[in-house]
């Protein structure tokens, strides 16, 4: 196994970027983490930053979303939720990351008692400030936890839909959680119900079950980017349908490597992805609990599609492209993005 040469760290680090599929919670820094388990003593996860590295090691998916769901049940008042956007902006502005599209699931903090609209609240303040302060403009995925059943999907959807609810900054709704036994077609209605009231389809599939769940995400949810979507190397006319169509993915390969989606790095599908036309991100998905970051991700993706610092630009632009930015401000980032590169490498 090779690894990234250094230069090519350092290009990444201050390379403007965006992210695509990072979730809110799975985001959660260990210094934020332990913040909130000293909050709440009667919580099982670590006040100890270092116990937490062996405690974000999993078994299996179904381990990861126990854990998941642990660090989930420490954010319990609207300020835990503002604190955590907030600083998981800042995190995002370290990397120069300049827009990002995080996936929330509202579902599972208004379930435990946090009032909804105090929630879309503290989301917003988070936003605003992170914009204003750091330069970073974020956008909001709602995601369903499949699992949780179709009363999560219908509470989902109404929070999403419902103009006196919703958050400005929200683009586009996903499906998250386990797959194996949470069959996508169910969840048509809902998905049906977000895109009419204008959002955009961005489920997860394909990555703990087989290539017929990201048939079933393009076909019953109408899906425009498929979250994660690995297994589909397995199904040639799938790969040719989503070059064709020109529907990204979101992949993100460290995750992969966690949950035990996929065994290593160097068995990833992304370079079949890649030689099969189709348009691929890079995410980081749940860095601290992955002990990642998208400057990983992009550091990995240089060694497996063995880009130098033009591919990585234009991995970059593959981001800002599929994302629900505006045109000026997808415009705005790519120029960054050119002339940052042309700098670089200017003799
Ligand atoms: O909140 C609840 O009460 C609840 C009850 C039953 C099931 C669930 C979930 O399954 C929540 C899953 C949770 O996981 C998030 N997530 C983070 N990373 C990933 C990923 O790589 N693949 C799928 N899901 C992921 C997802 O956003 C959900 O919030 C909750
Ligand atoms: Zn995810």
């Amino acid at each position: 196994m090779t690894t990234t040469p250094d230069h090519l760290h350092a290009f990444i680090a201050d390379l403007p970027k965006a992210e695509l599929h990072v979730h809110h919670v799975g985001s959660a820094s260990p210094r934020i983490v332990s913040e909130l388990a000293a909050r709440h003593p009667d919580s099982k996860v670590p006040t100890d930053p270092e116990a937490l590295v062996d405690y974000f090691t999993f078994t299996d998916f179904a381990h990861f979303i126990d854990v998941y769901l642990s660090v989930v049940d420490l954010i319990r008042t609207p300020e835990d939720v503002r604190l955590l956007t907030y600083e998981v902006a800042r995190d995002l502005a370290r990397q120069q990351v300049r827009y990002a599209e995080l996936t929330i699931t509202p579902f599972s903090s208004t379930r435990r008692g946090i009032d909804e609209r105090a929630f879309m609240e503290a989301v917003e303040d988070a936003r605003k400030a992170a914009e204003s302060e750091f330069g970073t403009v974020l956008r909001w995925c709602f995601d369903i936890p499949g699992e949780a059943g179709l009363e999560a999907a219908e509470e989902t959807t109404r929070l999403a839909t419902d103009d006196r609810v919703r958050p400005e900054g929200l683009v586009s709704f996903g499906l998250g959680g386990p797959e194996i036994g949470v069959p996508r077609p169910q969840f048509k209605p809902y998905f049906d119900r977000a895109i009419a009231a204008g959002l955009h389809s961005v489920p997860h599939a394909g990555e703990t079950t087989g290539p017929e769940t990201v048939w079933d995400a393009l076909t019953h949810l109408r899906a425009e980017r498929i979250g994660h979507g690995t297994s589909s190397f397995r199904d040639p006319k799938l790969l040719a349908h989503l070059a064709e169509h020109r529907i990204p993915l979101e992949v993100c390969p460290t995750s992969n490597i966690a949950t035990r989606a996929v065994r290593t790095l160097d068995e990833h599908p992304i370079k079949e992805f890649v030689e099969a036309g189709i348009v691929v991100t890079v995410n980081s998905d749940d860095p601290p609990m992955f002990g990642t970051d998208l400057n990983s991700e992009y550091a990995v993706a240089a060694r497996l599609l063995n880009l130098d610092e033009q591919g990585l630009a234009e991995l970059a632009k593959n981001a800002v492209d599929a994302s629900f930015l505006d045109e000026p401000g997808r415009t705005r980032i790519k120029n960054e993005i050119d002339t940052y590169t042309s700098t670089w490498l200017a003799p």
